[in-house]
Order: C-alpha cells, then sequence, then structure tokens
C-alpha cells in the first residue's frame, strides 16, 4: 500500500491507457468486490474483462475469494469497472490507477466481523465511517512524497461517506423491504492477516466499533484523495475463519448484487465517451 514508494503516477497512467485502449467502456463507477462478493460483476452487462496477470504492471489478489479481474461493462446503462479481487494491505499496492480511468464514485464492499451487539451474523451495514487503525500508527497509503497529480498532500476525510449516496441506499434497501438486516455503522481497518483476539475485539468494541475487517480503509484514504465520492456496504458477519467469511458472504451476494445495480442506476453520472 505504499503507492509511491513503489509505483508512480506515470506507471499507473501507462496501466490506465492500456486498459482504456482495450476497451470501448469509459467508466465513472468503480465497485470493488468484498471477500466472496465477486459475482457483483455477474450484473454488468456487455462486459470486457480482463485477469490481473494480463494487465500491465498490474499486481495479483492471491486471497481466496478474490478472482483477480478487473470487469468493464453497464449497470442499467451506466458505465462501471468491477474489481472482482482488491489488494488488502497485507499484499501490497493502492487503488489510484482507477481514478486515471476516470471514475468518479467507488462503491467498496466487503465481509467483514461485527461488533455490535445489535447486529446478527449476515447483516448489511452501510458504513457511516471509518477508522483507519494501521493509517493512525503510521501506515498509511499516502505515505511518501506527495505527487498532486493524485492530490493534495493533507486531504480531508471527514464526511467521505457521501450522505446523499448512503440515503438513497437505504431509501433502496427499504424499497426492497430488507431494512431489517441493514445496519449503518464504523467500520474499523486493522492490518490483519489473522483474525482478531478476544481481547483486540472487545478493545475495538469498546471504542465504538462496529465491525472489523482488513480492507477498505485504505482504498477509501487513496480514492477522496483523488477526489472520488464513496459508497459502501458490506456483509457484517461473525466468521471464525476465511471459509466462513466466504460462506455468510454468499448469503447475501444477491441481495448486495440488487443493491448495487439500483444504487447505480440513481447516480447522477455522465457516461460521455472519450
Ligand atoms: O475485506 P474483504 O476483502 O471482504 O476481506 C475480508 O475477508 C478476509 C478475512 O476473511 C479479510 O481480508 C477481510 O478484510
Ligand atoms: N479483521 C477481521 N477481518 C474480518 N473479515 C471477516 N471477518 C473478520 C473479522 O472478524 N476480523
Amino acid at each position: 500500500m505504499h503507492r509511491k514508494d513503489q509505483i508512480c503516477h506515470d506507471d499507473y497512467q501507462q496501466t490506465a491507457s492500456w486498459l482504456l485502449s482495450q476497451t470501448q467502456h469509459r467508466p465513472k463507477v468503480a465497485i470493488i468486490c468484498g471477500s466472496g462478493l465477486g459475482m457483483l460483476a455477474d450484473a454488468l452487462k456487455c462486459q470486457d474483462s480482463f485477469p490481473y496477470s494480463d494487465i500491465p504492471g498490474f499486481p495479483q489478489s492471491t486471497v481466496q475469494g478474490h478472482a483477480g479481474r478487473q470487469v468493464f461493462g453497464e449497470l442499467k446503462e451506466k458505465m462501471c469497472v468491477c474489481m472482482q479481487g482488491r489488494f488488502h494491505m497485507h499484499e501490497g499496492h493502492s487503488l489510484c490507477m482507477v481514478s486515471l480511468l476516470g471514475v468518479e464514485t467507488l462503491i467498496v464492499t466487503n465481509a467483514e466481523g461485527s461488533l455490535a451487539d445489535s447486529y446478527q451474523v449476515g447483516d448489511i451495514m452501510i458504513i457511516k465511517d471509518h477508522i483507519n487503525f494501521p493509517g493512525l500508527a503510521g501506515l498509511n497509503p499516502l505515505n511518501g512524497p506527495n505527487d498532486d497529480k493524485f492530490g493534495p498532500r493533507f486531504p480531508p476525510m471527514s464526511g467521505v461517506y457521501d450522505k446523499d449516496l448512503r440515503k438513497i441506499a437505504f431509501d433502496l434497501c427499504k424499497s426492497m423491504d430488507v431494512s431489517q438486516v441493514v445496519q449503518e455503522g464504523v467500520y474499523c481497518m486493522v492490518g490483519g492477516p489473522n483474525f482478531e483476539t478476544i481481547a483486540e475485539a472487545r478493545l475495538l468494541h469498546r471504542l465504538g466499533v462496529d465491525a472489523v475487517g482488513m480492507s477498505t480503509a485504505p482504498e477509501v484514504v487513496v480514492a477522496t484523495q483523488c477526489g472520488n465520492k464513496v459508497v459502501k456496504s458490506y456483509d457484517d458477519i461473525e466468521p471464525v475463519n476465511h471459509e466462513a467469511v466466504l460462506e455468510v458472504s454468499k448469503l447475501r451476494s444477491h441481495m448486495l448484487q440488487t443493491l448495487v445495480t439500483e444504487l447505480v442506476s440513481w447516480m447522477d453520472i455522465n457516461n460521455n465517451a472519450v
């Protein structure tokens, strides 16, 4: 995740240009699929898909449940790009390249562990804010010399979870008649890759964390610096291992797919071809 130490703006630009030369799609929305949620990409029409291994300068996703493909396509006539496989901090890499494709809004999904007393396994939580634990301790994707082409040196992070989009997501859940499994809460990113000890989970709970995972916050930090709007939803689960995480994701994948599709259709974006 140390973007500037490893890859510079020109490298990302080359990768973005290569992708744009391979597809007619000009996505304004990027969707990151969480663990076991790769099927969100199946809803895209007129797909052009690229295994990460075929994309020059792109790393590989190494976590089970992340296919490792970029899928371009249309959701309700809006052009999108779906990342079927994310790069966790423990794998390295970041998200700036996606912004260079022209993306303006990021939808992030993930499969995480619940800490809030009122949550049930499989609930969907719309993230209203995050705690970036590694970031607070200095392990931040924006570390290193700042390249102003990406964005400002000191980007503000208050209000990064777009209020309007969150409201639309809640209204959609109501109209889908699934509000009973939808929560709103604070997500905490930890470094992983081990799951928390009981004492660590208790600590996070006392700090006001509703759900914990090992992704998302760095993506949101980078996307925010690059000027993207962010909306996020994720499966809220109580796993004991990664296989359990993937199982619970499967339970809610269809609901999330509908939610993301409907959300995109409500977005006010223009799909002008370049
Ligand atoms: O955040 P996503 O990619 O859904 O993955 C989650 O699932 C893995 C643990 O099972 C962790 O990497 C956690 O962050
Ligand atoms: N850190 C962390 N990540 C998860 N991903 C899914 N469940 C969990 C969890 O309980 N803790």
